[in-house]
């Protein structure tokens, strides 16, 4: 994982095209599954991917319209009332009149409270229903993206995306769409209205429409433009937080708090920069639109006043008129406000739905074979090749061919970068080989439903991932349905129960996140106790000695031999007592298998095996012969 922020997040953008180029160039760094081409984010089309959402919820969203509807049209109902009070009421000179048109008017004020107060209720529960389904789409899609997904993209501007994007979208939905929908119906209503009341009056005012909304569409791009680079300027800022976080013990080992620190100030101010340029951009346009619309409500009133003298129009008239205009007008500053948070929510609904198009390069076949409940867990590797995507001229296993016996247990042992780790891998079917194929049972596992296979296989590997939860629910991991006794008891058969038994609130101990209160050969028996519970046929093994002192060893060690029994394993194995066991032993070199044999075979062979034995388990063997010596000599002791 790199340690260091991307390029684009640390610039800091003194001018336009610097904005630009950084803004493509975070398109261009952001894994290119999850970046999306500019052009389409300029429309509010991608809205309309969130339908689906909305239609679910026909009902609320019918019953929101009608309220929204219904508020807008009882707002344009007000300025009629209000000339047929100065008209009739104070023209008639009738207080009986104008007293009944206040009452009227009481009565449509009530009714424009509820309606809003309904249309408020409604949409934002539209907002918050939207959003938290598409939350949870998202995550569940995430969490079924293949491994190959993850080795380029950075789970911190994913996470990113998931809050931030989805905020944005519950702004969308909330205020930002109910307010272009009842200022669109106010805007058509009250100009239809000014019309009808004064032709002549109104074509002064909508010839001022052209000259607002032309510089509106051009501001709103450059706000847009702006927006884009402030967030994925946070996004990558975000992702750098959480990995910096997450290392926080590297981080002060090394000293780097002030480092980390700047570099995520140097993110945060380029974001804030960008932001600045934003609102700067939103103040003009808004200050622009307030002047046009106020400079053409004074000649309107100008002009209107000589035609009341010269009896054009009445006073009332001129009124209605005015309020029409005002409306009109202040539903059009109001759509420049929401132009730009709904291109900006458009921006957001487009990301996450191409995250939500990524397909998983691992998914189960139309027709999956079954495996039967109690599998034998033979496995076969015929002539498996593979490379890693991102390295495709480089094949981390060439032509592999290999066969486990149910029940047997095989050590793998090999030099760093052999290709150990990729063998468990392709097994679990994180990724498929690029030739051969693996076998579970004779059935071709690319025959299965990857989630029927991995049922049938216990991984514990060398580093553990324990979530910030109980003992007990890290525990259940293994099997979520797991009673509190079988709990216990894989706990017991892993050798964890000692320990746990220890803790303050003994299995629903809380553990930090990652584990972080755990030793890592606690961390471990907790891993071998999920593969208890789990009691699946085949068994993946990956050792780890350098966490553990003698002792912890010595039990994680126990623990792994019960597990052991009666099943296949494949174990990548660290430990001379390991590979003593083990029915064979396959030594890697380079991708392909460079001897089997057992340790005895192996060693006699003088070959790969034999050197690797010397120089890793080598001191172990001195030691085990020294124990031996002292035994013997200790009990030659005792006898004399
Ligand atoms: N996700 C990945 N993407 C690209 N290359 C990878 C990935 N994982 C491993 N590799 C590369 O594949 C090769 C084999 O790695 P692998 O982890 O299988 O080796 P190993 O034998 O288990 O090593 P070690 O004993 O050090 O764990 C290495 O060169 C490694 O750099």
């Amino acid at each position: 994982m790199p340690l260091s922020p991307s390029p684009n997040m640390l610039k800091t953008c003194a001018n336009d095209e610097e904005i630009l180029l950084a803004d493509a160039q975070a398109s261009d760094a952001n894994s290119p599954t999850i970046s999306s081409a500019g052009s389409s984010r300029k429309s509010l089309r991608p809205l309309t991917r969130l339908l689906p959402y909305l239609l679910k919820h026909k009902g609320v969203v019918t019953a929101a319209v009608i309220a929204l509807f219904s508020a807008a049209v009882i707002t344009l109902v007000l300025p009629a009332a209000v000339r047929r009070m100065i008209d009739f009421g104070f023209g008639a000179d009738d207080p009986a009149l104008v007293n009944s048109y206040f009452a009227v008017l009481v009565g449509v004020v009530c009714a424009l409270a509820l309606a809003s107060s309904i249309r408020y209720f409604l949409v934002m529960w539209i907002s918050e229903r939207v959003v938290s389904d598409v939350r949870s789409d998202v995550f569940a899609h995430l969490t079924r993206l293949s491994p190959a997904f993850y080795d380029s993209a950075k789970s911190g501007e994913i996470l990113s995306r998931l809050t931030a994007d989805t905020t944005q979208i519950k702004s969308a939905f909330g205020s930002s769409a109910s307010l272009a929908m009842r200022n669109l119906i106010m805007f058509a209503g009250a100009s239809v209205m000014m019309v009808v009341t004064s032709p002549r009056l109104s074509v002064i005012v909508l010839a001022a429409i052209p000259v607002i909304l032309v510089p509106i569409l051009g501001f709103g791009r450059q706000v847009r433009r702006r927006s884009r680079f402030a967030q994925d300027t946070l996004a990558d800022a975000s992702a750098f937080a959480g990995e910096m976080l997450g290392a926080v013990r590297t981080l002060q080992a090394f000293t780097h708090e002030r480092r980390s620190a700047d570099r995520y100030r140097a993110a945060v101010e380029a974001a804030f920069q960008a932001a600045r340029q934003a609102i700067m951009a939103r103040a003009a346009l808004t200050g622009f639109a307030i002047f046009v619309i106020g400079a053409s409500i004074v000649a309107v009133l100008w002009i209107g006043a000589s035609d009341v003298f010269s009896g054009r129009i009445t006073g009332g008239e001129l009124s209605q008129f005015l309020l029409y205009s005002i409306l009109a007008a202040g539903s059009l500053a109001a759509l420049s406000e929401v132009w730009g948070e709904l291109s900006q929510a458009a921006g957001a609904a487009e990301r996450l739905s191409e995250l939500m198009e990524i397909q998983p390069e691992i998914s189960a076949p139309a027709d999956p074979v079954r495996l039967p409940e109690t599998p034998r867990g033979e496995i076969s590797f015929d002539q498996v090749s593979f490379a890693y995507e991102n390295s495709r001229s480089l094949p981390v296993l060439t032509e592999l061919a290999l066969t486990v016996s149910p029940g047997e247990t095989v050590a793998v042992v090999g030099p760093s970068g052999a290709g150990k780790s990729t063998l468990f891998s392709l097994l679990m079917r994180y990724y498929d080989p690029t030739a051969g194929s693996i076998r579970l049972n004779g059935v071709d596992i690319r025959q299965l439903d990857p989630e029927d296979l991995r049922g049938h296989i216990a991984l514990v590997p060398q580093d553990t991932a324990i979530f910030g939860a109980s003992i007990a629910e890290n525990i259940a991991y293994g099997r979520p349905d797991a009673s509190r006794e079988e709990i216990v008891a894989a706990a017991q058969a892993a050798l964890a129960a000692p320990f746990i038994d220890t803790m303050t609130n003994g299995y629903d101990t809380l553990v930090g996140e990652r584990g972080i209160t755990l030793s890592g050969g606690q961390r471990q028996r907790i891993a071998i106790a999920r593969a208890v519970l789990k009691s699946a046929p085949v068994l993946l093994l990956d050792e780890a000695t350098s966490a553990l002192d003698a002792e912890s060893e010595n039990l994680v060690q126990q623990a792994l031999d019960r597990l052991m029994e009666n099943r296949t394993t494949l174990v990548i194995a660290h430990r001379l007592a390991t590979v003593l066991k083990a029915d064979r032993i396959l030594v890697m070199e380079g991708g392909r298998i460079a001897e089997t044999g057992t340790h005895a075979e192996l060693s006699a062979a003088g070959g790969l095996y034999a050197k690797l034995a010397r120089l890793q388990f080598g001191a172990e063997e001195e030691l085990a012969q020294a124990a031996e010596e002292e035994d013997q000599s200790s009990s030659g002791t005792a006898t004399v």
